[in-house]
């Protein structure tokens, strides 16, 4: 077009070409609503017809007539718990109320029932074949971290799983110890440094700094430090926060959204998988040159690296898997942990005299934790109370049985550690923070009382139980003595702080105050 065309005519040109986009927008957006109105019409068809299968009389009052529960989990007022905590904690409501609870529908169309009973999530824990994950929601998560060790089943699950157990034997927690230390002091050294900067002699910390310091913590230990964490922090939180959006619109949209989702996802997960692939052919490289490794310490990648025909892609998976698994579980851990001291001062105290007993000045040693027993108690509590994972998915594959109710095939069953772990019924006087009741010198519940074993499973039972449990108690365990020994922990501010699910739960609006002891 050239410079002497009328204003006109560039006007009508602008003014179709908006026409156009316009008409594109408001036809995609009609065929969008369209299509999740009519999924919506047939998960609540399939739903309402599949409901004839189950004695309602004796599932619990329904949040399920309110809305689709999947959706609320992701609501970040966590309205859905705080319902599901008043049904369970009632004591007014008889007990069936309180052990199968009636969540509506799953977004297949399918009834989900919380289930809040320790025989049945026995059963369901103790046999993977007849309870699988959930297959949707793996999907899900396979977006994120592919098949690892947490999405994987059957043989490929049972291949890995023997492979990777060796990273948490006792010797290999001893070689990560010093990587846990060496982060959590200079974590110390820079709230000090922020305090002694500060006018008012006080560093406010929210939940971030914490998940920085797991992070390192994962990546030293799995990848002997290769990796830029600043960079992979930044990632990270991207690609789990994608994830998380993903998840609805696939819900959504189904099997189309699950494709773009995952595309999307893709982008960002893409580049972490990149990082990773470029530390395994480094190491290939090391290896052919016969050069020393970069660390001597073996590590998850060399673990990997050693083992005979696994494809570089299930390296990488693996990698992305102990990620997400071993960073944002943790970090969460400590997150409540000092939420929970800061609201019970004499508790903290008490962590505090025993960090001074046990340290001195000095900073922690392998040795010291068996003797940080305090400290270990409230770990058990804050787990018991705020747990990182409230409850897991499965799917019956057959009959489940929970109390008098029998649960049919097909159900999608949500197992409610805890809310079985808050239940007067297990612990008495649930709702006070006391780590004093994990003494076992103590401990009313032993002998013929004894506790029943699934009534406190924070990093699930059986089979497919946590296979980094030891090594999250033990950094936990070092991160707290730590900041025990060197702070005062107090809420900054009001308490404004409520759980959100951001692939675990954290403690959302997490303010705390941290002043020099
Ligand atoms: C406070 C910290 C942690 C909590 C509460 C926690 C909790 C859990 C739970 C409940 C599961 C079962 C998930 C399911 O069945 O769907 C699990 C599995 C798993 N966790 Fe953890 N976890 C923690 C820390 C860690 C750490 C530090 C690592 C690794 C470094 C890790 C690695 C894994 C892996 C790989 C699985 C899958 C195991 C399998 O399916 O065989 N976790 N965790």
């Amino acid at each position: 077009m050239s410079d002497s065309s009328p204003p006109s005519t560039w006007l009508s040109c602008v003014s179709s070409v908006a026409k156009t986009v316009a008409l594109a927008g408001g036809g995609a957006a009609v065929v969008l609503v369209g299509a999740s109105a009519a999924r919506f019409a047939v998960i609540y068809g399939c739903y309402w017809w599949n409901r004839r299968r189950y004695d309602l009389e004796k599932l619990g009052p329904t949040w399920g007539s309110r809305a689709m529960p999947i959706f609320d989990i992701f609501s970040p007022e966590g309205k859905m718990d705080d319902w599901i905590e008043e049904q369970c904690r009632d004591p007014a409501k008889p007990d069936r109320f309180r052990t199968v609870v009636n969540m509506g529908p799953f977004v297949d169309g399918s009834q989900i029932v919380l289930v809040n009973d320790a025989d049945a999530i026995a059963t369901a824990l103790e046999n993977p074949a007849s309870f699988p994950k959930v297959p949707m929601s793996l999907d899900g998560l396979k977006a994120l971290i592919g098949e690892g060790l947490a999405t994987s089943e059957g043989e490929l699950w049972h291949r890995n799983r023997k492979l990777l157990t060796p990273l948490f034997h006792f010797a290999a927690l001893r070689e990560a110890f010093p990587c846990i230390i060496d982060n959590t002091v200079a974590f110390c050294d820079r709230m000090e440094q922020q305090i002694d900067a500060s006018p008012n002699k006080q560093a406010i910390v929210t939940r971030i700094p914490f998940n920085d310091l797991a992070l390192r913590i994962v990546i030293d230990n799995a990848f002997s430090g290769e990796f830029d964490p600043h960079w992979m922090e930044d990632a990270w939180t991207v690609a789990v926060r994608r994830a998380m959006d993903c998840q609805m619109i696939s819900f959504l949209l189904g099997p189309l959204g699950r494709f773009i989702s995952r595309q999307y996802v893709h982008l960002k997960v893409g580049q972490i998988s990149d990082k990773i692939k470029g530390v395994v052919h480094k190491r290939k490289q090391l290896a052919a040159e016969a050069s020393p490794k970069p660390s001597s310490r073996r590590d998850l990648v060399s673990l990997l690296m050693d083992t005979e025909g696994m494809a570089d892609q299930q390296r990488v998976d693996e990698s992305l898997t102990f990620l997400f698994a071993g960073h944002d579980t943790t970090s969460n851990l400590i997150g409540w942990a000092l939420y929970l001291l800061s609201k019970h001062p004499d508790k903290q105290r008490l962590g505090q005299a025993e960090a001074d007993l046990v340290l001195g000045g000095r900073a922690v040693e392998q040795a010291d934790l068996p003797k940080l027993q305090y400290t270990k108690w409230i770990i058990k509590e804050t787990l018991r109370m705020k747990p990182p994972v409230m409850l897991l998915d499965r799917l019956c594959r057959e009959e489940l049985k929970v109390a008098d109710v029998t649960l049919p095939k097909g159900t999608i069953v949500w197992l409610g550690f805890f809310f079985v772990a808050n239940d007067e019924r297990h612990f008495d006087s649930p709702n006070v923070f006391m780590p004093e009741r994990w003494d076992e010198t103590t401990d009313t519940q032993t002998g013929a009382n004894a506790r029943h074993p699934y009534a406190y499973t924070p990093f699930s039972a059986g089979p497919r139980n946590c296979i980094g449990q030891k090594f999250a108690l033990m950094e936990v365990q070092v991160v707290l003595a730590s900041i025990l020994q060197r702070f005062h922990v107090s809420l900054a501010g009001q308490d404004r702080v409520t759980r959100v699910l951001q692939g675990t739960t954290a403690p959302m609006n997490l303010m705390l105050r941290l002043t020099k002891r």
